[in-house]
């Protein structure tokens, strides 16, 4: 593979760097009067604006040439191809597949893979209109009005999500919960707020193996049965690529819906793995979310870079990433019902782009994904902006909103649009200690206290932002939004030479956890000193098991 860290172009864009280094984005913006017309672009229903990123056409040429010299849009057409980019797992990498509602085929090794995708969500179609229409009831004929979806990860967090953003789509009495942790305090909260004769319990894991997911799941059908549930088949559900496993669990393959290898957990919400969701907003409104997702992949694919939303947002990206040096980058939804939007995207994001090896197993020789964090605004305001704008680091930053709320109440969705606006144009703008005075001044504060105050008030400015804009949350927006993500997760790890679709940096401690389970005293038990692991390990199973013996049952 091309180290991109060699190539002309990264020389290119470092000398950007610091050909711009004495620039403020303020005298950008005053030099270029076309730069919110040139840096922003609309594509699937959403609107990208750039412009208030530390870039000028150069820096653009630039970026786009080091995308051309890892030859990206190779890359894109091998992925809708179906070739196993996927590398150190030998798969393909075809989520696109799911919600591609043209007449194309998909391929994988040969096999069309279209009808499978179309049959599974016909039946995902019939299954949640048996629930909807009463056809389909539970042991003691009362509706299944109750979804609790168990599953983690990938098998939570974007199914949890998606249900959470598009609440006015609800269908009226149903209600879902999420069990993931295998915290069992989770688990038991949630079966506290349920009824047995009208809960369906969807079990959601790619693998059907995962630790927390199998636990909850047995803990669950065990509480079932325990609370006079009968007919466990009309109340589990699973969703998963292991047919084998799932029939191991006693669950009966005809209450599976079946995914596929092709399918990476973090990408899996456009799959079976969205069944919670339909069960929740109804089968229409989740084909609407395919279809905007599917509205984003047409542009992706076939715009040229230059006009390409997912691609530009991922070489702004690696600009402030790797030469404007933000190692951090926040999600900030301005909309209440996008709170899960950051977690979902730390997974996508990190769990992808996290790497240190490149596809050749080389260490990398440059920085690779950002930390990903965020919270809701105007939340997020009050708690850790502060570090946004005056903190020691440089944090890139997404801002996203709706220019209609689903739920326009008073003013309430102006006030936290201006406050939307306000933060953008404060990271950019700063404050120079110069106004910062003259403001002191006016206010008629002291000059002793000016001094001592200006340093403090001072806004350094010219931070890196993005702002996403669509006109209302809905189904089609948001699957244009993941998708947008999901593209933009996709090119930096192409600009990086990195693999996005693995995940081996989960492993080491899932086997270490299995090491240590049996050696966890259970309370009011006992169990021998630890000796094999490190001194502050053994210390600390030796800890615990001391206060889980004295513990009473
Ligand atoms: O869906 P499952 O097979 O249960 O996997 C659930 C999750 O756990 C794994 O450890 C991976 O890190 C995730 O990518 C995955 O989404």
């Amino acid at each position: 593979m091309i180290e991109p860290s060699k190539t002309p172009e990264w020389s290119a864009l470092n000398a950007d760097a610091e050909n711009l280094a004495d620039s403020h984005m303020r005298t950008l913006f005053a030099d270029d009067p076309a730069r919110f017309e040139k840096y922003s672009l609309e594509a699937a229903g959403l609107f990208l604006d750039y412009s208030k990123n530390k870039i000028t056409d150069d820096v653009l040429d630039h970026l786009i040439a080091l995308a051309n010299a890892v030859d990206l849009e190779g890359a894109r057409g091998r992925m809708f191809s179906g070739e196993p980019i996927n590398s150190t797992e030998n798969r393909a990498v075809l989520h696109a597949a799911l919600r591609d509602f043209s007449m194309r085929d998909y391929f994988v090794d040969g096999e069309k893979v279209t009808p499978k995708i179309r049959a599974e969500l016909k039946k995902m179609e019939s299954f949640a209109s048996g629930i909807h229409s009463g056809g389909r009831t539970g042991y003691s004929g009362k509706p299944l009005d109750t979804v609790v979806n168990i599953g983690i990860g990938g098998s939570d967090l974007g199914p949890q999500m998606v249900v959470e953003a598009l609440r006015p789509y609800w269908i009226k009495g149903r209600r879902s919960f999420f069990v993931s942790n295998v915290d069992g305090q989770q688990l038991t909260d949630t079966l506290a707020q349920i009824d047995p004769e009208t809960t369906l319990f969807v079990v959601a894991s790619k693998t059907f193996t995962t630790q927390e997911t199998m636990t909850n799941a047995e803990s669950a059908r065990k509480w079932f049965i325990d609370n006079g549930g009968k007919d466990v088949a009309k109340h589990f559900v699973a969703l998963s690529t292991n047919r084998y496993a799932v029939e191991a669990f006693g669950i009966d393959t005809d209450n599976m819906f079946e995914f596929w290898e092709w399918v990476g957990g973090r990408y899996s919400l456009w799959s079976a793995i969205g069944l919670s969701i339909v069960l929740q907003i109804g089968f229409e409104n989740f084909k609407a979310l395919l279809k905007g997702a599917h509205l984003m992949d047409e542009h992706f694919r076939s715009a040229p870079l230059r006009q390409n939303m997912p691609a530009l947002l991922a070489l702004v990206g690696v600009w402030n990433r790797n030469f404007i040096g933000a190692a951090s980058h926040a999600v900030l939804p301005y909309d209440q019902h996008l709170l899960r939007l950051p977690a979902y995207l730390q997974q996508a994001d990190m769990e992808s782009n996290g790497k240190r090896t490149n596809i050749d197993g080389e260490v990398v020789k440059h920085a690779t994904g950002p930390i990903i964090f965020g919270e809701p605004g105007t939340n997020g305001q009050h708690a850790f902006y502060q570090l946004l704008h005056q903190g020691t680091d440089i944090i890139s930053a997404d801002f996203i909103a709706p220019a209609i709320s689903q739920s326009e109440t008073g003013d309430h969705h102006e006030k936290l649009l201006s406050n939307f606006l306000a933060q953008t144009e404060a990271l950019m703008l700063g404050k120079t200690e110069k106004e910062v005075r003259n403001e002191l001044r006016e206010d008629g504060t002291a000059k002793p206290q000016i001094d001592a105050l200006a340093p403090h008030k001072v806004f350094p400015g010219d931070r890196p932002t993005n702002t996403i804009l669509m006109e209302k949350l809905t189904p089609e927006t948001l699957g244009a939004l993941i998708a947008l993500y999901e593209h933009k997760i996709f090119c930096q790890g192409i600009v990086w030479g990195v693999n996005s679709f693995d995940q081996w940096g989960v492993e080491l401690g899932k086997v270490l956890a299995k090491s240590i389970l049996p050696e966890l005293s259970p309370i009011a038990g006992s169990k021998p000193e630890a000796a094999n692991h490190d001194a502050s390990t053994n210390g600390l199973i030796n800890r615990i098991n001391s206060l889980r013996s004295q513990a009473k049952d």
